[in-house]
């Protein structure tokens, strides 16, 4: 297999950009290797500048849930170019894509869209402050919540990635409002509420993807739950990677709690960059113009995003069952892949929520970011490598969660399956 032209590309690019990527995750630094760069998308594959075709399990990094080129939302992306790429007005598809998501979320009355994943939660945070009056916030450590700079405290992803979870850039006065608590652990948040009485938010990934696949046990929500009630403090839930993965009603329906505020991002948009964040109608009109809380944006409502979508969207909630399909497949790869492994010695975990799926090499269950980072990272590597090479585009860093999109069948899982058990093999023999 020859990747020369990516390795050109990737030279060219490196002069110009820094690291050759625009978001550091893209660049492969932990796995080795060179990225490679894509020609296009069709349905499950991603091919590359080379011509060399993958199975694509990263999705864009989750947006894709029906796939590259999925005929539906290109159709409405057509349709809308047509009238115009942005108006900086209001549009009927911004209400109709928001009348669909808050018929699918419980918690939100009224959402607003903004560009990025970033956005939302940075968005989010400052309703949170503005509408309790109150500055400090908690995060969970191994959680990424996007670049703003109060939570790029001890982040996942690329943060964890490239070994800088808290940036240099980001002054020590922005961040002395948050507050850090271990995942799933409610004894380390007991700990920050004992430490402020001003805690205006906690937020969470309610199934982190961040630092690999690792889920909050549904206990530890109840009790944050409570603990957020008893201290006036808002609960934000951040589903951009996991809401319409895990499922099509968020987090909330799966583990019966209920957040204050939910952020979206990724599937919402349809492969076009939008994010969202939605609360109760008391929340939300605290929020400019009929609030003070100021927000706002050039490209928000994008039209042409808007029906990228709205087109998502609609095909989810009329096709709803596709989750617990996807979430099948995804637990026939990861246990398939865990097989294999351990009849070569390998130990690994496993776990998934709807389309969302990770494996660590690992001999213990992991529940924090401490587990996460104690799999073993060379074999991941040579995992990545070597499977990329027989065909198969995994995430590049043991810190990100994989995707299924409805476009990979059980006789792709299979094959995933069979090549994963030639990769061990030839890990195992050196
Ligand atoms: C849970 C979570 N929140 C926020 C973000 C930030 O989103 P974006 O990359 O679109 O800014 C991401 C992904 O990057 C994410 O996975
Ligand atoms: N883990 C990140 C988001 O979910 C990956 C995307 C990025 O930062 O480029």
């Amino acid at each position: 297999m020859s990747i020369d032209n990516s390795l050109k590309a990737f030279k060219q690019a490196q002069n110009l950009i820094p690291g050759g990527v625009n978001s550091p995750v893209r660049a492969f630094s932990s796995v080795g290797g060179t990225p490679l760069f894509i020609a296009e998308g069709d349905g499950a594959y991603l091919i590359d500048i080379d011509g060399n075709r993958y199975i694509d399990f990263v999705q864009s990094w989750g947006p894709l849930l029906f796939g590259h080129r999925d005929e539906a939302i290109e159709s409405a992306v057509i349709e809308a170019v047509k009238h115009g790429l942005s108006f900086g007005a209001p549009t009927q598809a911004e209400s109709d894509l928001a009348e669909l998501v808050v018929s699918m979320f419980d918690s939100i009355d009224k959402i607003r869209f903004v560009s990025s994943g970033t956005e939302a939660v940075m968005s989010a945070i400052r309703l949170a402050r503005g509408y309790t009056g109150r500055d400090d916030i908690v995060k969970f450590t191994g959680c990424y919540h996007g670049h703003s700079d109060s939570l790029l405290v001890q982040a996942g992803s690329g943060a964890a990635t490239f070994g800088n979870p808290s940036s240099p850039g980001v002054p020590a006065d922005f961040t002395k409002h948050t507050l850090l608590a271990e995942y799933n652990n409610i004894e380390s948040v007991k700990k920050c509420f004992k430490d402020s009485s001003e805690i205006a938010c906690v937020i969470i990934e309610p199934i982190a993807g961040n630092m690999g696949l690792v889920p909050a046990d549904k206990e530890f929500l109840h009790e944050l739950r409570e603990l957020c009630d008893a201290n006036g403090t808002l609960l934000i839930f951040d589903e951009v990677m996991s809401g319409f993965r895990a499922s099509v009603n968020g987090a909330e329906s799966i583990t019966g709690v209920k957040p204050d505020i939910v952020t979206l991002g990724k599937v919402i948009g349809g492969g076009m960059p939008v994010g969202a964040f939605g609360a109760r109608a008391e929340i939300m009109a605290k929020l400019s113009p009929e609030g003070p809380v100021y927000q706002a944006g050039t490209l928000s409502g994008n039209p042409v995003a808007m029906a990228a979508g709205l087109a998502a969207i609609s095909k989810l909630k009329a096709n709803a069952q596709v989750i617990s399909v996807l979430n099948q497949r995804a637990k026939r790869l990861v246990e398939g892949m865990k097989k294999e492994a351990e009849s070569f010695g390998i130990p690994m975990q496993i776990d998934t929520r709807g389309s969302m799926f990770g494996f660590f090499f690992n001999e213990k269950p992991v529940k924090n970011f401490a587990d996460a980072s104690n799999s073993d990272a060379e074999l991941f590597a040579k995992f990545h490598s070597k499977m990329l090479q027989e065909g198969f585009y995994f995430a590049c860093s043991l810190y990100e969660t994989g995707f299924i999109s409805t476009a990979v069948t059980d006789e792709m899982i299979e094959d995933t399956i069979k090549a994963s058990a030639k990769v061990f093999k030839e890990i195992t023999n050196g």
